[in-house]
C-alpha cells in the first residue's frame, strides 16, 4: 500500500503531495500523521490518501513512512476536506490551513550535539555555543539558536563541529483527575457515625459524580472522599479532565419560558431539513442565548454536538457561564490560556464525543467534533472572526464548511448582522429570523445625540458635553451604573510642536505616537515601540510639544475629576494585559463594585448587566472617515451595540452620543437602534459601487523595507494582473498598485492591489499558478476586511 502525503512544513507553494510505502504493521489511514523521510530531513506528514501502489509508483524507489506520529490527534476527512476548501479558496498552503485543525504542534524536535572531531571551534561565539552543547549532551536546536545565533548554529553543523539529530517529541500526558461517583444508599447503617460522610453521600446522592476538586472547594477533606469510597457507597473513579476555569459546573438553571418570537425562533431551527444558514436579527437584550440554548438542549436530546463561537472568551465570560450553568460537564472551553495538556483534552473529549458542546473563540471553529448537530456564532458580525495573518480565514465561512459535510444547520446571532449576511437573508440563500423586542417589555434606551461643534461653541471645551456629565450625574444619584465608549486607548492621541508642526511618529512605522500618561512614554500602536516624549522639538528645538487628541486615560482622568466619588473602571488592552483581567474587571463591574465602566470597544461587547441604565458615546464619528467600505458598517454596529448595554434591567436605558457629523446616516440610524433603514442605505451604497456583497475583494499587500523593490514588484503583480485581465476578459477590475492607508509598518513599506468582481475563481486560479505571487513579503488576504 502507498500514502499520498502532505508535508507540513510552511514553503509556500509545496501544495503537491508525496508518495510513500506503507510498511506492513503501521495503521495508517486517511489523515494520519506520520514521520517521513524528506530531502535530506525528516518531517512530519499528513496522509491524505491511502491506495494500492500504481505501476508508476515502480519507476520511483519509493521510501517508507517510518512512524506514526499521533494516533488519537490525527485528522478526519471532513476537516482535510475542510482544508483543502481554505486553501483553495483563501489562498494559502495545503499544510498551513490543515495545521489550523492540529491540537498538537509537530511532533519532531530537532537536537544537537558536538562531534569529537578535528573540527574546533574558531570564534568566540562558536566557542560558547559548544560550551553550553556540551554540559547537556544533547540540546534542543530551537533552543541553542535562540541562546545564540542561528547563523553560528547552522555554520557549525556545516563544519562538522555539530551533529543533529531528530526525535520524535514526547506526546503530551493525558491529564486526568478523579472523581467520586455515587453507588448506594448507606444501607448497612456504617456511616451513622460519621456524620461528614454521611452528608457528603447525601450530595452526591442528587448529582451523581464530580470531581475530586469539586468537593474539595465545598469543605470535604481528602480523607473523608476516601473514607467514603472504603464504605462501598461510593467509588472513585479517573477521567480526562478538562478545564472550566471560569465558574463551577453543576449548580442547575432553569431554562426561561421563551416568548412568542423567542419560540417561532427556536422552532424554525429545529425543524431545519437541508442544513442551511440562519441568521438570528435579535434587538440588543431580546434573549438570543436562551434562544441558543434551548437550540443546543434539542441537539444534545439527539446525541448531537454543538459549537458555539464567540468574539473573544476574556471578554465574553458571561455567555460561556450561562452555557456551563445549564450544561455543566458538557461544555468545554477553548481559549487561549489553556495548557497544552488541557486543550489537548478538550480537543480529544470532543473528537471522543465524550463532550457535547465547545465554546471559543474564532480558531475553535476547528475543534474535532464527532457528530455535529449545530453551529452557534454569535455577535456575529464581529471582525474577529476574521483571522489577519495567514491563513486569513473567516471563522463563519469555515463554520458553514464543516455543518454542510454534517448537513446541520449554522446559527449566525446578532442585534447588527453584517450587512453581507442581511442581504443574503434577502436573496433567499440564508433564513431571517427576527426578535424586535427586549425581554419582558423592557423599552430600547432613548438616545440623545450631540453635535460637538455646538458644544464648542457654546464654549464648553471638555471632553465631555453638557448632556453627557448631566446624564452621569442622575444616574450616579440613582445608584445605577454608566458606561463610557471611547474607541481610542492611550492619553494624547499624538504629540506635535506648536511651532512647526512635527508629529513624533514611531521610527519604524509611518504612524504618529500616542501618549500613554501612566508610563510616561509615546507608544507606536502598530509595533508597541516606545519612547520618551521629547522636550524639545527635534525638526526646530522649540520647547512648545503639546498633546493633542483625547484617549481613554484621558477620559478616565477626567471622570475622575469631575465625578470624585464614583468609582470608576477602564477597560482596555492596556488594562487587560494579565490573564483574565478582562473577565476580572466585567465581573467585579457586573457586582456594581464600580459605578463607571470606561474602555474601548470591549466595553460594548454583549455584556448583559441590570444596573447600568447610562452609556455615553465619546467620538462616534471616530471611525466614518476611515477610508474603507465597511467604515459606516462598522461605526453603525458599534454605536448600536453600545447603546443597546443600557436599560437591561428595570430602569430604562439612556444614551449621549457625541458627534461631529449628526447628520451622517450612520448617526441617524444608531440614534433611533433602526437596522433596517441602515441596512435599507447602506446596500444601496454597496450596490452603486460594487463593494461586499456585490462584488468580492482580493487585497494583495506588498510589503518591502526596500520602497523601489517594492513597486517593482507592485508593478510586476499588476501588469501581470491587467494581462491576465485582458485576455480573460474578465470583469474582474484591477486597482492600483497604489500606496496601503499605513505607508510603513515595521520598516517594511506597504502597497496594495485591489482585486473586485462578482467571482474572483478565475483570478484566483490564476494566481495559484503565477510564480509571482507567492514571493515572500505578498499578502493575499481573500474577502479583506482591513
Ligand atoms: N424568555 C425570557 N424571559 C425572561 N428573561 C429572559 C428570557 N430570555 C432571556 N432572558 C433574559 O434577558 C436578558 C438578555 O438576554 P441576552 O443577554 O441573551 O440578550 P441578547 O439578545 O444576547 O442581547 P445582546 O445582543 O445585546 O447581547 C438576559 O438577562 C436573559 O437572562
Ligand atoms: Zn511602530
Amino acid at each position: 500500500m502507498v500514502a499520498d502525503i502532505i508535508i507540513n512544513i510552511t514553503a509556500k507553494q509545496v501544495q503537491q503531495t508525496f508518495s510513500y510505502t506503507i510498511p506492513d504493521g503501521l495503521s495508517v489511514r486517511i489523515g494520519s500523521r506520520v514521520l517521513v523521510p524528506f530531502g535530506p530531513r525528516r518531517e512530519e506528514g499528513i496522509v491524505l490518501a491511502v491506495r494500492e501502489e500504481r505501476d508508476s509508483d515502480r519507476q520511483y524507489q519509493l521510501k517508507p513512512i517510518l512512524a506514526l506520529l499521533s494516533s488519537q490527534a490525527g485528522f478526519q476527512e471532513e476537516m482535510i476536506q475542510t482544508a483543502v476548501w481554505i486553501s483553495q479558496y483563501y489562498l494559502c498552503g495545503l499544510a498551513d490551513a490543515l495545521r489550523l485543525f492540529m491540537i498538537e504542534k509537530k511532533g519532531i524536535i530537532r537536537r544537537v550535539y558536538l562531534k569529537t572531531g578535528p573540527v574546533l571551534p574558531v570564534t568566540e561565539e562558536e566557542r560558547a555555543v559548544a560550551a553550553y552543547v556540551d554540559v547537556r549532551g544533547k540540546a534542543e536546536k530551537k533552543q541553542v539558536c535562540r541562546q545564540f545565533s542561528a547563523d553560528c548554529v547552522e555554520e557549525m553543523v556545516r563544519q562538522h563541529q555539530l551533529d543533529q539529530e531528530d526525535y520524535l517529541q514526547n506526546q503530551i500526558a493525558d491529564k486526568m483527575e478523579k472523581w467520586l461517583v455515587f453507588q448506594s444508599d448507606d444501607t448497612t447503617g456504617i456511616l451513622k457515625r460519621r456524620p461528614r460522610q454521611a452528608a457528603l453521600l447525601a450530595q452526591l446522592k442528587q448529582i451523581r459524580s464530580a470531581p475530586f476538586s469539586y468537593w474539595i472547594g465545598k469543605g470535604y477533606s481528602r480523607d473523608v472522599l476516601l473514607h467514603l469510597c472504603q464504605s462501598g457507597c461510593a467509588t472513585m473513579e479517573e477521567k480526562l479532565s478538562h478545564t472550566v476555569d471560569l465558574t463551577h459546573p453543576l449548580e442547575g438553571d432553569v431554562p426561561f419560558r421563551l416568548t412568542e418570537e423567542q419560540q417561532r425562533a427556536v422552532d424554525a431551527v429545529r425543524n431545519d431539513a437541508g442544513g442551511r444558514t440562519y441568521v438570528l436579527h435579535g434587538v440588543t437584550g431580546s434573549g438570543k442565548t436562551e434562544v441558543y440554548m434551548q437550540l443546543t438542549e434539542d441537539v444534545l436530546q439527539k446525541g448531537g454536538q454543538v459549537l458555539v463561537l464567540v468574539p473573544e472568551i476574556a471578554l465574553t465570560g458571561q455567555i460561556v457561564r450561562r452555557f456551563i450553568r445549564r450544561f455543566g460537564n458538557d461544555v468545554v472551553v477553548m481559549h487561549s490560556q489553556l495548557s497544552k495538556g488541557e486543550r489537548r483534552n478538550n480537543w480529544l473529549r470532543m473528537a471522543n464525543g465524550e463532550s457535547h458542546i465547545c465554546i471559543g473563540a474564532r480558531s475553535a471553529v476547528f475543534t474535532a467534533v464527532r457528530s455535529l448537530g449545530l453551529v452557534i456564532v454569535d455577535e456575529e458580525h464581529d471582525s474577529s472572526y476574521k483571522q489577519e495573518e495567514a491563513p486569513r480565514y473567516h471563522a463563519v465561512e469555515v463554520a458553514r464548511r464543516r455543518a454542510s459535510y454534517y448537513g446541520c444547520p449554522v446559527l449566525l446571532g446578532s442585534a447588527t448582522p453584517s450587512i453581507a449576511d442581511y442581504y443574503r437573508t434577502q436573496t433567499g440563500q440564508y433564513v431571517l429570523l427576527e426578535l424586535t423586542q427586549r425581554v419582558l417589555n423592557r423599552p430600547l434606551p432613548s438616545v440623545q445625540v450631540v453635535d460637538m461643534r455646538e458644544e464648542l461653541a457654546r464654549g464648553n471645551r471638555h471632553v465631555l458635553s453638557d448632556a453627557m456629565t448631566d446624564l452621569l450625574q442622575e444616574t450616579l444619584q440613582q445608584k445605577q451604573q454608566a458606561i463610557i465608549l471611547l474607541n481610542r486607548r492611550g492619553f494624547s492621541t499624538f504629540v506635535m510642536c506648536r511651532k512647526c508642526g512635527y508629529v513624533v511618529k514611531c521610527d519604524t512605522c509611518d504612524v504618529a505616537m500616542v501618549y500613554h500618561k501612566q508610563q510616561d512614554q509615546l507608544r507606536c500602536h502598530y509595533c508597541d515601540a516606545e519612547k520618551p516624549v521629547p522636550l524639545r522639538c527635534p525638526e526646530c528645538g522649540s520647547k512648545y510639544i503639546k498633546f493633542f487628541g483625547t484617549g481613554t486615560e484621558k477620559v478616565e482622568e477626567q471622570l475622575r475629576e469631575q465625578f470624585p466619588h464614583a468609582r470608576i473602571v477602564r477597560l482596555d488592552q492596556d488594562t487587560t494585559t494579565r490573564k483574565n483581567s478582562g473577565d476580572h474587571i466585567i465581573e467585579a463591574f457586573r457586582r456594581h463594585e464600580y459605578d463607571i465602566l470606561l474602555g474601548t470597544q470591549m466595553v460594548a461587547k454583549g455584556h448583559d448587566f441590570a444596573d447600568v441604565s447610562a452609556v455615553g458615546i465619546l467620538a462616534a464619528d471616530s471611525l466614518l472617515n476611515l477610508p474603507a467600505y465597511w467604515a459606516g458598517e462598522r461605526t453603525f454596529q458599534l454605536l448600536t451595540q453600545a447603546a443597546g448595554r443600557a436599560g437591561r434591567g428595570t430602569i430604562p436605558g439612556r444614551v449621549v452620543m457625541q458627534t461631529y457629523a449628526p447628520e451622517h446616516y450612520v448617526i441617524q440610524c444608531a440614534e433611533r437602534q433602526d437596522y433596517a433603514a441602515f441596512y435599507a442605505q447602506e446596500i444601496q451604497y454597496r450596490k452603486e459601487l460594487l463593494y461586499p456583497p456585490f462584488h468580492q475583494i482580493l487585497k494583495i499587500v506588498i510589503t518591502d523595507e526596500n520602497e523601489k523593490a517594492l513597486w517593482d514588484t507592485g508593478n510586476t503583480l499588476a501588469l501581470l494582473l491587467q494581462n491576465w485581465h485582458t485576455e480573460s476578459g474578465s470583469d474582474t477590475a484591477v486597482i492600483g498598485p497604489f500606496v496601503d492607508i499605513i505607508k510603513k509598518v515595521r520598516n517594511k513599506y506597504r502597497i496594495v492591489i485591489l482585486l473586485k468582481g462578482p467571482d474572483l475563481t478565475a483570478v484566483k486560479d490564476f494566481i495559484r499558478a503565477q510564480r509571482e505571487f507567492w514571493r515572500p513579503g505578498v499578502i493575499l488576504d481573500v474577502d479583506s476586511m482591513g
